[in-house]
């Protein structure tokens, strides 16, 4: 097979590809208005051919009137001429009605389509987040815009629409004067390869630049979020930062012109041959009506068909380019909604026991992150028991907090296990599984919601219990932060939004601590709970901890030896390895890590 052949198929099929997508998308749209739409279009594209058949007839009338009368029937005349603007008028009218429709699609299709990204992101598991291309796809889903979806939509219409009006007028010239059908198709055809062509070198540019122009947003977000305006002013980095950006524009604005200077002069070729091929055909029909081989009539006809052509001709071909230049959005958003979680509930998971017993175990856990070949954990076995207080502790990067997403699910291990009540926890539905857990993580989130939504929002089914809100606020300080508020539990805590406040680290830490408490989990996980929190609040909280934790595991980690030593046991975790286990007094008996840092706390606050 020669590689023409192949290159034939190949662009054949990507195109089959292309509406293949479109049609998909479809799937998120409603059926009424689809009907509506190709209704109108069609009584459009009839009413407007249908008008400019009217016009031949009427001229016809007119000769022949005048051929063998001397006066013109002028109530004759006019009403021709009313049914030739009544035609076109509701041809106009379709059309606006064709345009609604459209356009009350392309709002529906937008707002599924976004639904569906946001299911899926939702669903994805945490690992996505760790590969490049969840970002290159769900970023590129996302940035395209809520009203991407909606240009899709009309696109394909306006593909649809342009190429029904060409078919008919092909089909009236054919009848009319079939000699200048090629010389039309050769030039439409003409405009369609430039088009084609180029949004082809486009979408593959795209493509090539999609690392760069992430880089360039990314330096575009930092110079306009608000995390990053307070040190941007301190260092005085935001020359620095549009520089590196403007760098990267200026690239990539260069690769875009590049392409767009050469459509340009090949556009220009093609309507310079469009105009040729209109005045060739004026010309010939003209010679032809001139040596009485046409009739008026034809003459005019052909001349209206001419200008009609060249304006459904440049909306085809122009739709039909966007719609290319659609395809990476398409590619890319169904790439991302093709995304399986790999941690699908099974088909048939195992109940959760109503009572945990023997609690949360990692038997000689092995994980590495997906991009990193180093593990991050290696070997680890550890316990987690109903109503006992466990510590973790170790130095930075030691593996403390991916231990706390192992043991929620998050990730699962390549080697070893993570059991609950003895069963492996990947034979229960990770959702459920996951609620037995309340954790608070380091980077834990501050949403731009209430005070109450902020602590309700870890179990949205107690979302009644009032008391059982204020109690877990109250254990942590996060009471009276709110009580002091204008609108207190109920004020928004962002500025983003009108009446909202601005908290401190600490205070929210306390909304943070809190959201971890109000849940009925069967463990509570706390990853440096108290960091900004000041020393009486602190040992506030854990004053009589256990008791707090009302029969709940509870496994925390601190660099505050004042909170781990109060706990029942304590895993030492370095580099990834358990270096040491005990109570706290067998801890300090083993002299190791752990009781050389607790000397070390200790002497820093004797001194
Ligand atoms: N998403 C990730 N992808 C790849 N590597 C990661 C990821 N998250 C963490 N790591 C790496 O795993 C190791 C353990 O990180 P982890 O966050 O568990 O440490 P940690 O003990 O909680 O540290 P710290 O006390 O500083 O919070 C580190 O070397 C870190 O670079």
């Amino acid at each position: 097979m020669s590689s023409k052949t192949v290159s034939l198929s190949d662009k054949l099929s990507r195109s089959f590809v292309l509406w293949g997508k479109v049609i998909a998308l479809l799937k998120f749209s409603d059926k009424r208005l689809g009907i509506f739409v190709f209704v109108a279009s069609l009584f459009e594209i009839a009413l407007t051919l249908g008008a400019l058949f009217a016009v031949k007839l009427a001229v016809e009338d007119i000769a022949q009137t005048a051929k063998v009368e001397t006066d013109i029937d002028l109530a004759r005349v006019m009403g021709s001429v009313v049914v030739v603007l009544a035609l076109f008028l509701g041809g106009r009218i379709m059309h606006s009605l064709a345009n609604y429709f459209r356009a009350a699609q392309g709002f529906i299709v937008s707002d599924y389509v976004n639904r569906a990204i946001q299911e899926r992101a939702v669903a994805a598991d945490l690992s996505f987040y760790d590969s490049s291309l969840y970002y290159d796809t769900l970023e590129r889903a996302r940035q395209a815009g809520a009203q991407r979806p909606a240009q899709v939509i009309s696109n394909a219409l306006n593909v649809f629409r342009g190429g029904m009006m060409l078919l008919g007028i092909a089909v009236v010239l054919f009848f009319v004067e079939w000699r200048l059908l090629p010389i039309s198709l050769i030039a439409v055809g003409l405009m369609l390869v430039v088009q084609v062509r180029f949004t082809r070198q486009r979408f593959h540019l795209q493509r090539r630049l999609v690392q760069k122009e992430r880089h360039a947003s990314y330096a575009d977000w930092v110079m306009t979020a608000q995390p990053f305006a307070k040190e941007i002013r301190l260092w005085d980095i935001g020359a620095y930062l549009r520089a590196q950006y403007m760098n990267i524009r200026k690239v990539v604005r260069k690769d875009y012109l590049d392409i767009e200077r050469r459509k340009s002069i090949a556009e220009s070729l093609v309507s310079v041959v469009g105009t040729l091929v209109v005045l060739a055909s004026a010309a010939f029909i003209l010679y032809r009506f001139s040596t009485g081989q046409a009739e008026l009539s034809d003459l005019i006809m052909v001349v209206l068909l001419l200008v009609r052509a060249e304006t459904a001709g440049r909306d085809f071909v122009t739709s039909l380019s966007k719609l290319y230049d659609d395809q990476l959005f398409l590619t890319q958003l169904f790439t991302f909604l093709d995304l399986e979680p790999v941690m699908k509930p099974d088909t048939t998971p195992k109940p959760l026991p109503a009572v945990a017993k023997a609690g949360v175990v990692l038997e000689d856990v092995t994980f590495s992150y997906p991009a990193s070949e180093r593990p991050a954990l290696r070997n680890v076995s550890l316990k987690i028991k109903p109503g006992q207080f466990t510590a973790l502790v170790g130095g930075n990067g030691s593996g403390k907090t991916t231990l706390i997403k192992l043991l929620c699910r998050l990730y699962d291990p390549q080697e070893g296990a993570v059991t609950y009540d003895g069963e492996d926890v990947r034979s229960f539905d990770p959702i459920a599984y996951r609620r037995q857990f309340s954790v608070i993580f380091q980077d834990f989130a501050q949403f731009a919601y209430t005070g109450r939504d902020n602590m309700r929002l870890s179990d949205l089914g107690r979302d009644s219990d009032a008391a059982r809100l204020e109690k877990a606020a109250r254990l942590t300080g996060a009471h009276e932060v709110l009580e002091e508020l204008p609108h207190k539990y109920d004020t928004v805590l962002s500025r983003m939004f009108d009446g909202g406040v601005e908290l401190s680290g600490g205070q929210w830490q306390k909304i943070a601590l809190s959201r971890a408490i109000f849940p009925d989990s069967k463990f509570i996980i706390l990853d440096e709970p108290t960091s900004a929190i000041d020393p009486n609040a602190e040992a506030e909280l854990f004053d009589g901890f256990r008791e707090k934790l009302e029969g709940r595991g509870a496994l925390v980690i601190s660099h505050r030896l004042s909170t781990i030593r109060q706990a029942d046991y304590t895993y030492v975790l370095n580099n990834g390895r358990i270096a040491e286990e005990g109570t706290h007094e067998e801890l300090i008996r083993q002299n190791g890590r752990y009781a050389e840092m607790f000397e070390r706390q200790g002497r820093g606050y004797r001194s």
